[in-house]
């Protein structure tokens, strides 16, 4: 009989972190494995792991390396090593087998500290262009679990295997588009547009979007500003706007997917993966300030394959966004070919594939 583990999951962060952790957790413990998750003292991290008290997490110093090589790399790697002493402690007393990363440098102490008492180690990068963290980290641990295969050529051919980005749980099936759309205050027999910041900030796409749906008053907006942006976008969208809604932060993303037509968002991996996961036609803004404009070669596998409109967030203004959406919807198969493509990029048994690897191991 497979014999069972106790694995840690190093997610903390961003969402784009954090989420593809707790599908990890969800799929191991469902196999009947003991895990726990180290996220971040971020109050971001807090409200998002919140909607879980099934899952056992710990918190740890959040951790970013210096862009140059500076005077700030002392307090860096001082805090790495401490860090990672106290992930030493948290580890030992947890008896881990196994510790995957899911990148970024707050994963780091995690794995390194797995990786002294002699663990398994994994690290996860969902992008298409790996993070540094991940491409230090791969250098000694165990394996690298790829989101896409144009992650390839920036890791040990030896250490790879392309398991896609794992989904959350309450994504395997959603509710019924009629009794989400009243949950949400929306109407279902109107075509639906998502926009979703994500997490880094999306200031000038959500001024574009509140301009842009003043020129579609038939078709529905639900719009997610992000905590920090709420009060400047409700301002900025005064009183009477009845076909757009505003949500600062979601924890019932499966509604707001049941309702989705179409998404305007960032090329935030996680979120691709979501969509991809679900069929859905999107257009792609990427954040123009992502280390090594990474979303930018996120949002290209998309629109390379026609499941999204790629648009550079320099480039864009509101007609812009206007005519991409009304040409999508003028026809239904416009839709219809975008959603199927996206659907062909999704990885449907990513969270099997990626517990599969560790208990292999
Ligand atoms: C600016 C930046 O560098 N962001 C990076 C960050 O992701 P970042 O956290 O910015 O964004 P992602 O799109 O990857 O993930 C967002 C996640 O949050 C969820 N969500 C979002 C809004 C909300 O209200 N509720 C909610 O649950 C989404 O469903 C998704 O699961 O890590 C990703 C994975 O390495 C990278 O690809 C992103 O480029």
């Amino acid at each position: 009989m497979e014999s069972k583990k106790k694995v840690v999951i190093a997610c903390g962060g961003t969402g784009g972190h954090l989420f593809p952790g707790v599908a990890v957790a969800q799929e191991m413990k469902r196999r009947g494995h003991t895990v726990r998750l180290l996220i971040s003292e971020k109050k971001v991290d807090a409200q998002a792991s919140a909607k879980y008290g099934d899952l056992e997490f710990d918190t740890v110093p959040a951790i970013a390396k210096p862009a140059t090589l500076s005077l700030k790399m002392l307090p860096f790697l001082w805090k790495l090593l401490k860090t990672t002493a106290k992930c030493k402690g948290l580890l030992r007393k947890f008896e881990a087998d196994a510790v995957i990363g899911m990148g970024g440098f707050t994963s780091l102490p995690p794995v390194m500290a797995g990786k002294k008492l002699g663990a398994k180690t994994f690290v996860h990068d969902s992008n298409a262009l790996p993070g540094k963290a991940n491409r230090l980290t791969a250098k000694w641990c165990d394996k690298v679990l790829l989101g896409v295969e144009e992650a390839r050529p920036y890791f040990p051919e030896s250490a790879i295997e392309i398991t896609g980005t794992p989904v959350r749980e309450e994504l395997y099936s959603l509710p019924a588009r009629e009794a989400a759309a009243e949950k949400l205050g929306l109407d279902p027999t109107l075509k639906t547009v998502l926009v979703m910041g994500g997490s880094q900030g999306a200031k000038q796409l959500n001024s574009l979007v509140v301009q842009a749906s003043k020129a579609m008053p038939d078709i529905q907006f639900i719009h997610i500003t992000g905590n920090f942006d709420h009060d400047r976008v409700k301002a900025e969208m005064g009183e009477h706007c009845p076909n757009h809604k505003l949500i600062a932060f979601c924890d019932d993303m499966p509604s707001i997917y049941a309702v989705t037509d179409l998404a305007i968002m960032r090329s935030g991996a996680s979120s691709l993966s979501e969509i991809s996961y679900l069929g859905l036609a999107s257009i792609l803004v990427p954040y123009p300030y992502a280390a090594g404009d990474h979303q930018t070669k996120n949002a290209e596998v998309f629109a390379a394959a026609n499941a999204a409109v790629l648009r550079q967030e320099s480039d864009l203004d509101a007609g812009m966004l206007v005519a991409d959406v009304t040409h999508i919807f003028a026809k239904s198969e416009n839709l219809e070919k975008m959603s199927a493509a996206s659907a062909a990029l999704g990885v449907k048994d990513a969270a099997t594939r990626v517990c599969t690897v560790i208990e292999s191991l």
